[in-house]
């Protein structure tokens, strides 16, 4: 309850269980409430690392943006508390963790568990859009399973609100930024349409569509929409028809997120229990 999200929490008032990840600024515990024995994910931040690479402010900025987004396929953050070195998010516990690492377990999905982890997430960043938060990073790590192998959509470090120009430091792979972001022209929501392209291909090819040995290659494959497609039969036309209609260099001309659903691939493939 929205209560509990503001009273004062302090480490004490849970009990730490087994290491869940190793994050980029802090590691994840899974951890129970004493009181109500409700179990969630603890991420732990240390300020000294924050500060040093100065994104506080990104944090903030996130836990705002988290405040206000209530939707089953986007990991809730719950809540967040500090002390004198650290701050810690109470984040919701997705039991079945990384979908990461079921992609790599099975090198690739099928059509149908590839339709509906994308309808999923189409929902999930259009509710996003429609609170003018675009992601920006959509990508496999970014993304968690829970009980019943719903997708949830994690870490809106770098998520900003839309129209922006930020830059988005290169650090992390190019293989998921639509050419406008690698060029570093205004990009919009459009941006998550592109990822979506992206993470179509991956899911379904077990690979990013534009990788590339090395960072100039991958930038050129992108800015050129350089796609190509595996002539393996067990990917159907339908699927790589609907790849096509999200990675387009014309931001305008991404398949709206809305009309995902309609799309005959999706149509065909998504559980209909969504
Ligand atoms: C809403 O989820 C977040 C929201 C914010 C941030 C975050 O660090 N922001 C941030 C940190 C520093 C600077 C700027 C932004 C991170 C997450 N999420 C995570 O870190 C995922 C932790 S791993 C995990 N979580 C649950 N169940 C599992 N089975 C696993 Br495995």
């Amino acid at each position: 309850s929205d209560d509990n999200a503001s009273r004062q929490w302090t480490i004490n008032d849970f009990e730490i269980g087994k290491p869940l990840g190793k994050g980029k600024f802090g590691n994840v515990y899974l951890a129970r409430e004493k009181q109500s024995k409700f179990v969630v994910a603890l991420k732990v931040l240390f300020k000294s690392q924050l500060q040093h690479s100065n994104v506080e402010h990104q944090l903030r900025r996130e836990i705002e943006i988290q405040a206000h987004l209530r939707h089953p396929n986007i990991l809730r953050l719950y809540g967040f508390f500090y002390d004198k070195e650290k701050v810690y998010l109470i984040l919701e516990y997705a039991a079945r963790g990384e979908l990461y690492k079921e992609l790599v377990a099975s090198s690739h999905f099928d059509e149908r568990t590839s339709a509906s982890y994308i309808l999923s997430l189409a929902r999930a960043l259009h509710y996003c859009h429609t609170k003018h938060v675009i992601h920006r990073d959509i990508k496999p790590e970014n993304l968690l399973v829970g009980l019943n192998g719903e997708l949830k959509i994690s870490d809106f470090g770098w998520s900003v609100h839309a129209p922006s120009n930020r830059r988005k430091t290169l650090c992390g792979t190019l293989d998921y930024l639509p050419p406008e972001m690698v060029e570093g022209k205004e990009h919009s929501t459009a941006v998550d349409n592109w990822s979506l392209g992206v993470l179509t291909y991956e899911f379904l090819f077990g690979g990013p569509p534009f990788e590339a040995p090395d960072h100039q290659d991958t930038y050129k494959r992108i800015v050129r929409v350089d796609l190509r497609f595996p002539n393996v039969p067990e990917v159907s036309a339908e699927a790589k028809a609907f790849i096509r209609k999200l990675l387009v260099k014309d931001a305008s001309r991404r398949l709206p997120l809305p009309e995902v659903d309609n799309d005959p691939w999706i149509r065909a493939n998504a559980d209909p229990e969504l």
